[in-house]
């Protein structure tokens, strides 16, 4: 199994592309399974859940074309509409092809993705609001079995902003008779991606952005080509490790609109953060300051940049709270973290308390999911002496060439 070995100590210096965003690329990707014809794509990440999710758009009988960041799904020989188990393990945004395969073709399989280690995740208010769409659910040996001869529009209330959830209903929505209001609908600038996507398509959907979306349903899409937006979680990642090295990084093309919550924190500890048209630049400062960070649906702190942060907050003069909402389980990394010397303790009721240390010290750590493993590398590029994160497939899902993209900007990092 890969590791990933960093020597720490380097300032990270210089100017990094961002990548295309894996949360909206996999949306998009899902979404060709509503056109009768090729959807071309560009800006996808070269990521593991990219494979996935293009092996699993080739099960059901799509022509995906293409590798790199250039893609073509031509979904008009579907002729399978069931997400096997092996492939929904893989990668939870699986879930995604339920909305559109019941949308078009009437009926969807797909294998109930089980928890993970964030947390339980269900996927309850995507099947609520499909049921109050017309359609029927079955749960059968662990699958989700959806059915409609046409999904009806209706006027559907999220108990809990979902973002995938509303993706899945959003797309769904676009072939459905009448008209679907989502209300509470999340509101991540990766659903505003997939809504304009979807009106290149031919769709009628307004409001993505909002807490209120209305789509009229259409009776058919059409190709188009979409390009996806660049990675916030990827750009917030190398902007909190170029202050957490105290170094000098552009992120290049990084969209600051998409990325107030993070801007916001990193500048109030005291690190420098320029926007121009290029992108981002942060200039890291020797005295790190503390603040605290709750975890918010968008346009709050991202919950995908809790374990980066916290590792700033680490090295940071004096204490910060760190109150994860959005996952009951998502500070695995900390005892990874303390193993480096991170003065955390967790205070129970998803409160972490992070009393600054002077430098963490390098150590063998286990990565166990795709942003611990971004913190653990963070941690690494910061810390004096060697780290080896164990398990580093988790950080292929979601970043591409992470550790080529850091040796550009004068890390010591490798995989063996
Ligand atoms: C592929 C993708 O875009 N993944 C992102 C998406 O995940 P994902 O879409 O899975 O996360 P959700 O927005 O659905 O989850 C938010 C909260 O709602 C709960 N919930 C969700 C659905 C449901 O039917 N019932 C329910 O109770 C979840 O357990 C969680 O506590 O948003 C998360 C929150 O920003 C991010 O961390 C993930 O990176
Ligand atoms: C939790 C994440 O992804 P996923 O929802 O695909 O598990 C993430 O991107 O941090």
């Amino acid at each position: 199994m890969q590791k990933i070995e960093i020597n720490g100590g380097q300032k990270l210096q210089g100017r990094v592309v961002v990548s295309g965003a894996k949360n909206a690329a996999l949306p998009l990707l899902a979404s060709a399974l509503l056109v009768p014809g090729k959807v071309a794509f560009t800006n996808i990440p070269d990521l593991m859940d990219i494979q996935s999710i293009k092996l699993l758009l080739k099960d059901l009988g799509a022509d995906v074309q293409g590798h790199g960041h250039t893609v073509s799904i031509d979904a008009s020989d579907v002729h399978k509409v069931a997400a096997e188990y092996d492939l929904v393990r893989k990668m939870r945004a699986s879930i995604l092809v339920l909305g559109p395969l019941v949308a078009r073709f009437g009926k969807a399989r797909v294998s109930l993705p089980g928890g993970c280690a964030i947390g339980a995740r269900p996927v309850d208010l995507h099947l609520k609001g499909l049921e109050a769409m017309g359609a029927t659910i079955e749960i059968d040996h662990g699958d989700i079995i959806a059915t409609a001869e046409r999904l009806k529009g209706n006027d559907i209330y999220f108990d809990i902003p979902t973002v995938t959830g509303t993706e899945n209903l959003m797309m769904a929505a676009t072939l459905a008779r009448g008209t679907t209001v989502l209300r509470n609908s999340a509101r991540e600038p990766e659903i505003m991606a997939l809504a304009n996507a979807l009106n290149d398509m031919g769709a009628d959907v307004q409001g993505a952005g909002t807490a209120v979306i209305k789509i009229n349903g259409v009776d058919h899409l059409k190709p188009a080509t979409i390009r996806v937006i660049p990675d916030r979680i990827e750009a917030g990642t190398f902007l909190v490790a170029a202050a957490a090295t105290r170094g000098d990084v552009l992120v290049q093309g990084a969209d600051p609109e998409h990325m107030g919550g993070i801007i916001n924190k990193l500048r109030q500890t005291g690190t420098h953060v320029d926007i121009s048209s290029e992108g981002i630049r942060v200039q890291g400062v020797e005295n790190i300051g503390c603040t605290d960070i709750k975890t918010l649906p968008y346009p709050g702190f991202p919950t995908d940049m809790q374990a980066q942060f916290m590792v700033l907050m680490s090295l940071a003069r004096g204490n910060s709270v760190v109150h994860e909402t959005i996952f009951e389980n998502r500070f695995i990394h900390v005892n990874e973290l303390q193993r480096m010397g991170a003065d955390i303790t967790l205070a129970g009721g998803n409160y972490a308390m992070v009393r600054g240390v002077e430098a963490l010290s390098g150590a063998q750590v286990m990565a166990s999911d795709l942003r611990a493993s971004a913190s653990l590398v963070i941690a690494g590029l910061a810390a004096r002496g060697t780290t080896t994160i164990n398990r580093v497939y988790h950080i292929d899902r979601g970043y591409e060439a992470i550790e080529k993209k850091l040796a550009s900007l004068g890390a010591d990092i490798r995989r063996v």
